[in-house]
Parts: structure tokens; sequence; C-alpha cells
């Protein structure tokens, strides 16, 4: 089943014609990676499936997405689908407030006020990151004291204590050392279960780590799109074969 599906979608900033007749399925529970050189449209495409590009000025967008078949651009509440489809930034961007805080705020602002929710959501949210034993004995410490790893992993509690459906990544792990790249590709494998995943990714070995499919992007055009294993084993493109091929990007 697709969670989520792109149509016909042209993006517009400006004169600048970003994303080109991009149609493309999401399926429900898998990772998917959107891969390609810089520039070509990635992260405007990842943006659309929340509409986070509503906050760029001069942006014009046609075509739809489908979010369990409704198109999120007609009249919604772009407030609930931001709750339903989250997101987590390249760069982690904890709160400058405790840990708990940090992921109780989404909760709070909602108007959760019990206690006892708040402290369960926290503990599973933080579990669900595999950040929870890290931190559980400073929790009420500030969250700008964890390594840059672990406040990625934060920022994945936070997103997770929202209860989405959809979690979306823009290079999530561009800021990180290895180790902390490998923890959070290890935490992918477990958040997939729960959630449908589209990562935008500069490395095509994270790609082929943890993805169930890829969509190759060119110059704002949706070069193809396939199994991780077929788009890089055998990719139909040219462009996309010397992408794979490590030949230019
Ligand atoms: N907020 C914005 N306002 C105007 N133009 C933008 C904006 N964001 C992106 N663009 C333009 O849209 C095009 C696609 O950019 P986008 O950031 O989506 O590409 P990308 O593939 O994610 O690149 P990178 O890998 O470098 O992050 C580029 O020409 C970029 O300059």
């Amino acid at each position: 089943m697709n969670k989520l599906e792109v149509n016909n979608l042209d993006l517009f900033y400006g004169d600048n014609h970003a994303l080109k007749n991009i149609s493309l399925p999401i399926p429900a529970k898998q990772v998917t990676a959107l891969i390609g050189p810089s520039g070509c449209g990635k992260s405007t495409l990842l943006r659309t499936l929340n509409r986070m590009n509503d906050l760029v000025e001069g942006v014009k967008i046609n075509g739809d997405v489908l979010f369990e078949d409704e198109n999120i651009y007609s009249d919604i509440d772009v407030k609930q689908l931001r709750m339903r489809v989250g997101m987590v930034f390249q760069k982690p961007n904890p709160f400058p407030m405790s840990i708990f805080e940090n992921v109780a705020f989404g909760l709070r602002a909602q108007g959760e006020k019990d206690k006892k929710v708040i402290d369960a959501t926290v503990e599973e949210s933080l579990r669900g990151a595999a950040l929870w034993d890290e931190v559980k004995d400073r929790l009420h410490t500030s969250a700008l004291g964890l390594s840059g790893g672990q406040q990625q992993r934060l920022c994945i509690a936070r997103a997770i204590a929202m209860k989405p459906e959809v979690i979306l990544m823009d290079e999530p792990t561009s800021a990180l050392d290895p180790i902390a790249t490998h923890k959070i590709e290890e935490l992918m494998d477990e958040l997939r279960q729960k959630f449908t995943i589209v990562i935008v990714t500069h490395s095509m070995n994270q790609a082929k780590r943890i993805s169930d499919k890829t969509a190759f992007f060119w110059m704002g055009e949706l070069v193809e799109h396939a199994d991780t294993h077929t788009l890089f084993n055998h990719p139909v493109d040219s462009r996309t074969q010397g992408y794979v091929s490590g030949e230019f990007g």
C-alpha cells in the first residue's frame, strides 16, 4: 500500500523550475531514499510531502500529493498534516531546554497536561530513538550537553513523540561521525517497522544500506525509481548508471 503518492508535481521557486513533473509512489512502512547530485531537488521534494515549502515566499506548486488518498494540497489542516508527517533535519536542532522537555514539547503544545501520559510518552519516544539508556539518569539536564549523534536521536525522539505516521529525514547523518551515523542507521531498521520513512541522502552507500526503494533525481527530474537493489545494480537510464557507478555527481 502507498502511504503517499506524488502525482505530476511541478514546483517553481520564482522562475526556477525546481521539480519537473514528478510522480512517485511512497510505500507504507518502508524506507524510500532520494538521491542525486547537489541541487537536483531532493530536499525540495521532501519538503513538499508535509507542505514545508509553503513557508518559502514565491513558491508555486502544481500537481498533487496524496496522503492516504487525500490531496494534501487541497484545503486541509496543515498543522495536523505536519503532526502526521514529521521531520528531522540535517543539523540536529534540539531546543535549549532539558532532554525531557525537548521530547515533551509537542505534547504540551497540544495541550496535554497529564503528567503520567507525558512521562510515559517521553520514555517510550526516547526508547524508540535508542537513546533512553544513555540519558535516563540525566533527563532534566540540558539537551545541548549531548553529543551531536545523541542530539540527532533526541530530535528523532521528539518527532516520534507526536506519533507521526511518516518521518521525513533530510540528510540526518551528514553532520555526524561514522559511529553516530551507524547508530542512526541501526535505528532506521527499527523505525521502519512502525513508520514510513523518506530520507534524502548524499551517501549512496547509506541508501544501499538502509532503504527499500530509491529514487534518483537529476536537475529537477525524477529519472528513475525502483527497489534499491535494482536501482543500484540494474539501472535503466544512463544518467542513473553514471551516478551510481561514481562517474559523476
Ligand atoms: N528556499 C528556496 N528558495 C529558492 N530556491 C530554492 C530554495 N530551496 C532550493 N532552491 C533551489 O531549488 C533547486 C533544488 O534545490 P534542493 O535544495 O531541493 O536540491 P537538493 O538536491 O536537495 O540539493 P543538496 O543536495 O545540495 O541539498 C536548486 O536550484 C536550489 O537553488
